[in-house]
């Protein structure tokens, strides 16, 4: 699996994530800057890490939303290539219009950072295939942006397109308000684009992918990657 990491001016997860990425796939990852106009040739994976692009001025993501770089990643999921964005990168990628839905201040109004647990709500993707029966995992959130927002519309849309890659719940895999950390609607963690391509999520797979972290509940969404990228090569 060939993939890339996206760097941007703030950008603070892109060496963890790259580092998941390479390990999963016993390649490096390339890292490349949001000046370039153009990916590396033949990639399999674009990823968008986490993190503060341009201060999160204006709104998380829209600057790099408009990054030169950009220009390439929206090409590259056109032509049906696979693209995570993780927190920020979820952020960006709904700036990009690359996936639907908005990203708004926690309901709290205040920065979440701790773990919590998620439903994998499906298998269905090349994000998700790996998770088998490990359906509730434990990964960590880092933001104060991360209420994802969908009119009812959408909401319905997503759930009946199975596009909802990941939920919010308690360690019993129940979706409650108490487990929901941001005001999420319907208390959801990551979603699918229509061609199921692209996912973003604000938690942090990569952060819980190595026993050294403290955990590898992350570590499937590697190993599925690289297992979907095998099957069609
Ligand atoms: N860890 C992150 O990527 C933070 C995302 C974003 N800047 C927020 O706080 O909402």
């Amino acid at each position: 699996m060939k993939s890339a990491v996206i760097v941007f001016p703030g950008s603070n997860c892109d060496r963890d994530l790259a580092v998941a990425l390479g390990a999963a796939a016993g390649r490096p990852a390339s890292m490349v800057w949001h000046k370039d106009a153009a990916l590396p040739p033949g990639l399999d994976v674009v990823a968008i890490p986490g993190g503060f692009s341009f201060g999160d001025y204006l709104r998380c993501g829209a600057i790099a939303a408009r990054s030169p770089i950009m220009r390439a990643v929206v090409d590259f999921a056109h032509r049906g290539g696979i693209v995570l964005g993780i927190c920020n990168g979820f952020q960006i990628l709904i700036e990009a219009g690359l996936l639907p839905g908005a990203l708004m201040r926690n309901q709290t109004l205040k920065f979440v950072c701790r773990d919590v647990h998620l439903s994998v709500e499906t298998l269905q993707s090349p994000f998700t295939s790996a998770f088998g029966n490990q359906r509730v995992i434990r990964v960590p959130v880092a933001h104060h942006d991360g209420a994802y927002i969908a009119d009812y519309a959408l909401a319905a849309r997503l759930e009946a397109e199975d596009r909802i890659a990941f939920r919010y719940v308690d360690a019993d895999g129940d979706a409650t308000e108490a487990a929901n950390p941001n005001g999420s609607v319907g208390n959801i963690a990551g979603v699918l684009s229509d061609n199921r391509r692209i996912l973003g999520m604000m938690p942090h797979p990569e952060r819980l992918a190595d026993p050294q972290l403290g955990g590898t509940d992350g570590a499937p969404m590697f190993r599925s990657l690289v297992e979907a990228v095998a099957e069609v090569a």
